[in-house]
């Protein structure tokens, strides 16, 4: 039986964790009601912002985000030894300020305060400044900015406090996290590298390589670090029915009728294994011939945790060039003499992919990159932000067509390969969405459902679209 003072014990702390509950729950009615946070879901067109109480975005604001600051700190933290010795000595001092700088940045986020220009000269500094000037009044914080806006913003804040030192301006932070994630997923890449060896030029081998390109995209550092299927490759139909919309016939199509010389670019966007299946579908592309050469952009600066950047790309290539696999050392030589004989073309770095600005918005603020992707017969657009990046996070009716979520961004053939991890959609088929949260109302940030779309422009014989 209970005693008397341990049920009054009790009962204080109940009382107690009632009133911090309780506390809690006020402060938030504050805040939201302070930073005119919006109790209904978006409107059909309205764009994407944490302003939204039960969107993804104010998640990512109010917990995701500050929470992986606090991450980053902590693991600066611990690797102090490490970063000392690849960085050198004051780079104990300059860590110290970047930690400082870090938790600032943090509380300005818990804070919704707003947006600061950047006083860090960088190649990017004076048109990311253009970039939020240029945004009005009440798009300007945390919770009121569109939300790619605020969270390329986030990003690009992280790198100019590292860029403010000069032992840690060339330091990426998501390095180590990129690699170990790579070397941990070998062994499966062994057996999938091994399997897709001669694949002959066929339909249903191109659609099995978009394929795990797509799945390939499931697996990211910030949101679905749970690996991917070891047998992915062979189970691959399996999935089909996790496709919500799959137009991997049409690419074929497309690419099989392209005018000479064919270029297919890609849009990277994770390291690691989604990258190693972009390599797959990229030699597969050349080997077939479907196209004659294959062109890679990837970020220029540490992006959205997992991106890959210039260096992961030649860290990738040189892993497998000296790994203890035959397998992965053959490979390692291949893709190093479609480099060599420029069939594969690692495009130089571009400020574009990792700007506020959305794609519709490449013609008039990046009119050389946009010339330059005119060129290919096809552009690949890889993942979930790049997916957002193409619709410019608005939030369309999820039947729209995916050519006219484009808003006029159609440089050649545009195609997104994405894993569903936001809540943004189009080309869908009726009913697709509700069904879907009717079962589980987390599903569309789970990477579960993916599609393969495709917005097709003809062009004729060495026609270059300005
Ligand atoms: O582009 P990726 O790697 O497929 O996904 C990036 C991502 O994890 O980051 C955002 C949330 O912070 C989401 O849009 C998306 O799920």
């Amino acid at each position: 039986m209970q005693s008397e003072a341990s049920s009054r014990g009790d009962l204080t702390d109940v009382s107690i964790a009632d009133n911090e509950d309780t506390i809690e729950q006020l402060k938030e009615l504050r805040f939201n009601e302070k930073n005119l946070i919006i109790y209904s879901p978006p409107g059909t067109n309205d764009e994407l912002s944490a302003r939204y109480l039960y969107s993804f975005a104010f998640a990512t604001f109010k917990r995701r985000s500050p929470g992986f600051i606090q991450d980053l700190v902590t693991c600066l933290r611990i690797r102090e030894p490490e970063i000392i010795k690849e960085c050198g000595d004051y780079a104990h001092f300059d860590l110290k300020r970047t930690i400082w700088s870090l938790e600032l940045l943090r509380e300005e986020m818990i804070n919704n305060e707003e947006f600061q220009i950047f006083r860090v000269k960088a190649p990017d500094t004076e048109s990311w400044n253009a970039f939020l000037m240029g945004l009005t009044e009440d798009r300007r914080q945390w919770f009121s900015a569109v939300w790619i806006h605020a969270e390329c913003y986030m990003y690009r804040r992280i790198w100019s406090i590292f860029q403010r030192s000069d032992t840690l301006a060339n330091y990426d932070y998501f390095g180590d996290q990129k690699m170990s994630a790579t070397r941990n997923l070998t062994p499966m890449m062994r057996g999938i590298l091994v399997a897709t060896r001669k694949l002959m030029r066929r339909k249903n081998n191109f659609q099995h390589l978009l394929k795990l390109s797509t799945w390939g995209n499931r697996c990211d550092l910030s949101i679905t670090t749970k690996g991917p299927d070891a047998n992915i490759f062979h189970r691959i139909s399996e999935y089909d029915a996790d496709l919500l919309a799959d137009q991997s016939a049409n690419i074929w199509e497309d690419l099989t009728e392209a005018c000479e010389p064919i270029y297919v670019d890609i849009v990277c966007d994770n390291a690691g294994f989604e990258l190693f299946t972009d390599l797959l579908l990229a030699e597969y592309i050349i080997e077939s011939g479907l196209a004659r050469r294959v062109r890679f952009h990837v970020k220029a600066i540490p992006w959205f945790i997992s991106d890959v950047t210039h260096q992961d790309f030649n860290w990738m290539l040189n892993y497998f060039r000296k790994h203890e696999f035959k397998e992965f050392r053959a490979f390692g030589r291949r893709i190093h003499g479609y480099i060599r004989d420029r069939s594969f073309i690692l495009c130089d770095k571009s400020y574009f992919w990792t700007s506020g600005y959305d794609c519709s918005q490449m013609k008039r603020m990046q009119p050389c990159l946009y010339v330059y992707i005119s060129e290919a017969a096809l552009v690949i657009f890889k993942g979930d932000l790049n997916y957002r990046k193409l619709l410019g996070d608005i939030n369309y009716n999820s039947t729209d067509k995916f050519s006219d979520c484009l808003r006029g961004f159609q440089p050649t053939s545009v195609c997104a390969l994405r894993a569903i991890k936001s809540d943004i959609y189009c080309g869908l088929p009726v009913c697709t969405v509700e069904w879907l949260t009717e079962d589980n109302p987390e599903w569309m940030i789970s990477g579960e459902k993916a599609v393969i779309q495709v917005a097709i422009k003809h062009r004729l014989s060495g026609d270059i679209i300005v």
